[in-house]
């Protein structure tokens, strides 16, 4: 539970100071006054990054050189402070109760979050990389070492990229190439194996879910990787020894196709409707619902996982739904401490909520 948020020169806020009620806060304003920049802030304190961008100096106020996201939150019966400090010219500095952390992975996860926004509701349309991000946000809070590998693989993935880009003008640079597939390989047993797991669970709970909201059509959530990967959920050694194969078959079209050709980086989470791809042939409402179904069984599992909700950050999601999607929506958010975001009071007046902040221009009351 998120207790208090500072901001300092985050995004259109000079200085903001939140006091959130343990059950329901909603964030009221209309476009463009900053309420998704507070729902971001609160996510970086559980994720370590902001959800709008990579780079997090984007996060800093334009023309400032530092800012701060200051938050203090309850995990596991005791207070934390984190404070996350961005500057301009320089990395960010990461502090747990005034003390510096080196490392980004000793903050995520203390504070667990699930964002729930308007763009997960395209999950079923979208590409896979949308679901992959999906799947990541998920781990990477849930099991730390999942988020370290993929942390490890993406840098690799990227110096691989380069050596494949720049081989033909610097053949030297390709006898790199191996070390770093050989790399890959390692990382990406562990990341396939981690998913396999987590896609395994999840696909139960979205089921059901999903048939409470359309009893007449099953969902079923699918893992898609690597082809020669036999069995996802079999040791990381025996993964890591597929990938091995596959990638040293598929070297000559690596380097002719100057692209790294096949890895965890290009998994994907099929979902059928009935039988049939619900990419292809859903229409709008049973993706939404499928989303819906897809979001919300995300949330459950990370209760499962120690019997506390995460916080719930809904970004203007309700406005996009219809009634009984709402509903759908509303009968699942019983427990836990949620942060809405909202355009309108009439749909926060549904929420009852504890709090209510009133936003313009960058300034927040209560
Ligand atoms: N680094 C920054 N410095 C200053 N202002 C910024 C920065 N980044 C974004 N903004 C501004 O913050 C404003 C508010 O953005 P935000 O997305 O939070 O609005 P919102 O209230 O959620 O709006 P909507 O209801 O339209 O989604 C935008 O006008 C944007 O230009």
């Amino acid at each position: 539970m998120i207790r208090t948020l500072t901001l300092e020169n985050f995004r259109n806020y000079e200085r903001a100071d939140l006091c959130f009620d343990p059950a329901v806060n909603l964030i009221v304003g209309e476009n463009a006054q900053g309420k998704t920049n507070l729902l971001e802030a609160a996510a970086a304190l559980s994720t370590i990054k902001l959800f709008r961008t990579a780079q997090k100096k984007e996060g800093l106020r334009f023309g400032c050189d530092h800012g701060l996201i200051r938050g203090s939150f309850d995990t596991e019966g005791m207070e934390v402070e984190l404070e996350l400090r961005l500057h301009r010219d320089r990395a960010m500095e990461l502090y747990k109760n005034g003390i510096r952390l080196r490392r980004q992975g000793e903050a995520r996860g203390l504070l667990r979050t699930v964002l729930f926004c308007p763009d997960d509701l395209f999950l079923v349309r979208a590409g896979a990389a949308a679901r992959r991000k999906f799947l990541d946000a998920a781990l990477c809070q849930l099991r730390p070492q999942y988020a370290s590998a993929l942390a490890e693989y993406e840098r690799v993935l990227a110096h691989k990229l380069r050596i494949l880009k720049d081989g033909e003008e610097k053949p030297a640079m390709l006898d790199l190439l191996d070390d770093f597939t050989l790399r890959l390989c390692r990382l990406g047993a562990l990341i396939i194996r981690y998913r396999a797991y987590y896609i395994r669970k999840l696909a139960g709970r979205a089921q059901t879910l999903h048939a409470e909201a359309a009893p007449h059509e099953t969902l079923e959530c699918v893992y898609h990787t690597v082809s020669s990967v036999s069995d996802p959920y079999a040791s990381p050694a025996v993964i890591e020894a597929q990938l091995q194969s596959h990638a040293m078959n598929h070297r000559a079209a690596e380097i002719a196709a100057k692209s790294c050709l096949s890895g965890p980086h290009k998994d994907d989470l099929i979902l059928n409707l009935g039988g049939v791809s619900a990419a292809s042939f859903a229409s709008q409402g049973q993706a939404r619902t499928a989303a819906l179904a897809l979001k919300l069984a995300e949330r459950e599992l990370f209760f499962d996982e120690d019997n506390v909700y995460p916080v719930l950050l809904l970004d203007d999601v309700l406005s996009e739904l219809d009634r009984s999607r709402q509903d759908f929506v509303l009968n699942h958010l019983g427990q836990g401490q949620v942060i809405i975001t909202c355009c309108e009071e009439e749909t926060a007046a549904r929420f009852h909520a504890g709090t209510v902040f009133h936003v313009e221009k960058g300034r927040v009351s209560n």
